[in-house]
């Protein structure tokens, strides 16, 4: 599916006014009354809708951050959602609801987190961030449905935290989802982290640069883009493109568009048979190294050039078949083939 042929959700500078009147009012939100330090100023324009926005809106957020007198920092990706609209779609594409467990990372202000408490989740964020930890925290503190943790998500002991929660506070083991807009540049090690967690979690939806969810998503066989964070994808997911988020809802406005993707991760016992995922990956990593060099070269480490000819050749393939002719299921049955335990 071509990411051009799917819809995308705009908000007109600064923000449409059909989301002006939303009027979505959260049910538990303690940011109203906070004190304005203002490192940023609301413009006049800005500010003669405010009888009408949503709340987390580009002023709400701009009050958020001043109270704690924070600028946005680059280097933790922070750009804020200022449609709730999309914070809408993220839950709706988990199907987030009521009892349900959620992960977010990155919490920052809080506009994702107060959907997905409105839908009835109990969520355990992750925010890098001490102020933003301590400002949602504070934000949310009545709900007693949302832990915080400071943490970097990349070193955190996801599956111990998870398996805690969902034993705690849903017994009948419904299984978690997770729902975030993560900084583009943790992209590759989130998804690496949770998509092999189909034990602990159903549904993966992420907000990513709109360039790195085609690239999971929508490349296919014998393109340039085809690589192995596909066939790592397809191997513990179904992964589904939802929509392109264009820059113009964010603050501040980064230089490219985002999109919304999901992932629908397989069960273990779902996932493709292999003797060692290790090596399987291995192998595929190796298939790509040279991504011009035909398998009976570039896999010679493994078994001899005749073998992997053989090996090629009785599952239906080309003797001279490149890294980016094979499928997941081709490299399954390669791998299965060729790997000596
Ligand atoms: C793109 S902002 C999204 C904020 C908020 N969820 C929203 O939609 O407005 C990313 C958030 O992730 C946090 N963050 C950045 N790196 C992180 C990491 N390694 N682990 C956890 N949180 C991180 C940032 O501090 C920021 O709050």
């Amino acid at each position: 599916m071509s990411p051009s042929s799917l819809c995308s959700l705009q908000a007109s500078p600064p923000i449409s006014h059909a989301l002006l009147n939303r009027h979505h009012k959260p049910a538990h939100d303690s940011t109203a009354g906070v004190r304005n330090r203002t490192p940023y100023v609301v413009s006049s324009e800005r500010s003669s809708t405010a009888s009408t926005r949503s709340a987390d809106d580009y002023h709400a957020t701009l009050k958020a951050l001043n109270s704690k007198g924070r600028f946005p920092r680059k280097s933790l990706g922070q750009h804020y959602m200022l449609n709730a609209d999309i914070n809408d779609q993220l839950a709706g594409a988990a199907g987030v609801e009521q009892g349900d467990v959620v992960l977010e990372i990155g919490p920052g202000t809080g506009s994702l987190t107060n959907v997905l408490l409105n839908s009835g989740a109990f969520v355990l964020a992750v925010e890098k961030d001490k102020h933003m930890a301590a400002l949602v925290s504070e934000r949310f503190s009545s709900t007693g449905k949302l832990k915080v943790l400071t943490e970097d998500i990349v070193k955190c002991h996801v599956r111990s935290h998870m398996s805690s929660l969902v034993g705690s506070i849903n017994p009948e083991s419904r299984k978690a989802k997770v729902v975030a807009n993560i900084p583009f540049n943790i992209s590759t090690d989130v998804i690496k982290l949770l998509l092999p967690m189909g034990d602990i979690f159903s549904e993966v939806v992420l907000l990513l640069q709109e360039e790195t969810a085609v690239r999971l998503v929508v490349s296919s066989l014998r393109t340039p883009e085809y690589r192995p964070v596909n066939v790592f994808v397809n191997f513990y997911s179904d992964p589904e493109y939802k929509l392109k988020v264009p820059r113009s809802n964010f603050f501040p406005q980064p230089n490219v568009d985002a999109a919304v993707v999901s992932f629908k991760l397989k069960l273990p016992s779902e996932y493709p048979q292999v003797s060692s995922t290790k090596s399987f990956f291995s192998m595929v990593n190796s298939a790509f190294n040279e991504k011009r060099k035909m398998l009976r070269k570039s896999l010679q480490h493994i078994c001899t050039s005749l073998e992997i000819e053989e090996a090629l050749t009785s599952i239906g393939l080309l003797a001279t078949s490149r890294p980016e002719e094979l499928t997941l299921d081709d490299f399954v049955k390669l791998h299965n083939l060729i790997a000596k335990e």
